[in-house]
This record gives C-alpha cells, structure tokens and sequence, in this order.
C-alpha cells in the first residue's frame, strides 16, 4: 500500500516533433503528494506543468517512470479529478445537469447524487439556479460550478490548473478558501498550478518550482505560516497573506523562478 496519495516515480517524458527531432520535457522526476496536502506547482511558461497534469492524469503516457495512486481513506482504489482554467460547462445543460456530468461519465446518475450536488451547489451559494442555464452565470458562479462538479466525483487528488486566475479577486479568495477547507473536511488531496506566487503561498503546504529542459524541480519549500500567533495554525487565503513569513516565502520563490533556466522553452 501507498503511503502518499500521489506517488510520481522516475518520470521521463519527450514529445517528438514533425521532423522526427525529441524535445525532452521531464527526465527521471520524482515527487510525492500526502493526504490532505496542498502542493503548488510554479515554472515559466513552458516548463511542462500541463504536460504533468496531462501524464498524472493519464491524458498522455510517459516515455519512462511510474505514476503511482495510493488507496483513498477506506481503502477504496484513488481517483483523480481535473479542474481546468476554463470551466467548460455546456451550455444546453442546467448547472444541476452539468454538476453531476462528472459522475455521469463513470454510472449512471442517482437521485442521490443529484441531491447531494443540490447541497453543495448550496454551500457555493448556487442552489437558486440550479435549474438555470450556463449563459445567464458570471464567470465567478460558472468557475464555482466547475469546482462543484469536479468535487462531486469523490477524487482523492484533484488536479487544479489555474483554476482562478480569470476571476476577480473577492471570488478567487472564496474558492481559494474552499480548496483549503476540502483538504480539512475530506482529507482531500490537492496539487494546484498557478503563475501567482501569492496563491501559491496562501494555498499550500508545500510548493515545487520546476524549471529548466528536461525540467526538474529546481527548489521545494515547505511552507509554514504563523497565523494568530501559531506556526502552522489553520489558515484561509486571508489570514495566510498577513502571516509573517509570507513575503520571505514570495522572495525565495520568486528568486527560484527567475534562476530556473527554461531556454530552449519554445523550441
Ligand atoms: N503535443 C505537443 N507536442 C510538442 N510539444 C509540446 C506538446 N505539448 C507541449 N509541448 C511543449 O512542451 C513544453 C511544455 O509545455 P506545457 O504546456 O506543459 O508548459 P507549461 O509549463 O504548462 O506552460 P504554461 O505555463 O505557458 O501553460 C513547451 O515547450 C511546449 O511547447
């Protein structure tokens, strides 16, 4: 049995371009993800962090190494979830309909889970439109159903890729909040790519800069806030920003993003 929810072992993986010619975008990387733990993946623009969502989530298979997933809670096989930027919602769906799309792909759909998407439509505030359709929601409520549906298929890991970053910042603190909280309520176990330090900060408990070609992980920092006076006290993406160590994390990373050398990136 796995002790890690995630386990990424060895991973090489190379595209091969029209003219036969191999860009190799990981070679032998390793990381792990716990139970209920947040972990930020930050790089440049084409270090290959979608590339790694799309190998953990097995959209594409690597050239060489092992994605491992560990058992969830009650030793039922892991899952993953994939929550993209864009919330791809369709549009002759009622959000009802589009938050159990999810479970719709694996069973069919119970009375049950209908319910239970009602709920959490709910906790996000959604549970008047339940019954309305896609083009009549912001871009906020829309996000906020994408996260709905993602989260009702029970992931043990859920793979966030700049899940907010189009959203204004009132909304982007709320969802951040909710991820932070999921991890606590359902031990649920979360790995987030973003380009903004500061959510990274907020958000994880530890974050990974990948960088160079093949990347590899050029820096891993725990992160440690204190808040309310404890180290490592429950934190939400407000307090977070005022913990002490905040801005001395922002200049470690920071610094770790601008040595990571990603030449050849767009090749
Ligand atoms: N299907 C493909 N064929 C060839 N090259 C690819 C393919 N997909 C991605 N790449 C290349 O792999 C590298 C990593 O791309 P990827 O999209 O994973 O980077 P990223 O870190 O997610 O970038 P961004 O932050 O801009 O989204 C880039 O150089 C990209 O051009």
């Amino acid at each position: 049995m796995l002790e890690n929810r995630l386990e990424v072992q060895n991973l090489s993986h190379a595209f091969i371009k029209a003219n036969g010619e191999e860009i190799r975008i990981f070679q032998n990387l390793n990381f792990t993800v716990g139970k209920a733990e947040i972990v930020a993946i930050v790089g440049r623009s084409g270090a290959g962090k979608s590339t790694l969502f799309n190998l953990i989530s097995g959209l594409l298979t690597p050239s060489a190494g092992k994605i491992a997933l560990g058992e969830k809670a009650d030793g039922t096989p892991g899952s993953i979830a994939y929550m993209l930027q864009k919330d791809l919602l369709l549009p002759w769906r009622t959000i009802l309909e589009n938050a159990v799309l999810g479970i719709e792909l694996h069973r069919p759909v119970t009375e049950a889970d209908r319910t239970r998407a009602k709920v959490m439509l709910g906790r996000y505030g959604l549970e008047s439109v339940a019954n309305a359709y896609p083009h009549s929601l912001s871009g906020g409520m829309k996000q906020r159903v994408a996260l709905t549906r993602t989260l009702l298929a029970d992931p043990s890991v859920v793979l966030l890729d700049e899940p907010f970053s189009a959203l204004d910042y009132e909304t982007r603190l709320m969802l951040e909040n909710d991820v932070i909280s999921l991890t606590r309520t359902e031990g649920t176990s979360v790995i987030l790519v973003t380009h903004d330090i500061d959510e990274a900060i907020a958000m994880s408990n530890r974050i990974v800069v990948l960088g160079g070609r093949p990347a590899k992980i050029t820096r891993e920092e725990k992160i440690l806030l204190t808040v309310e006076g404890i180290t490592d006290g429950d934190r939400d993406a407000v307090t977070a920003r005022g913990a002490p160590e905040f801005p001395l994390f922002h200049k470690e990373i920071w610094n770790a993003l601008r040595a990571s050398d990603v030449a050849h990136a767009s090749v």
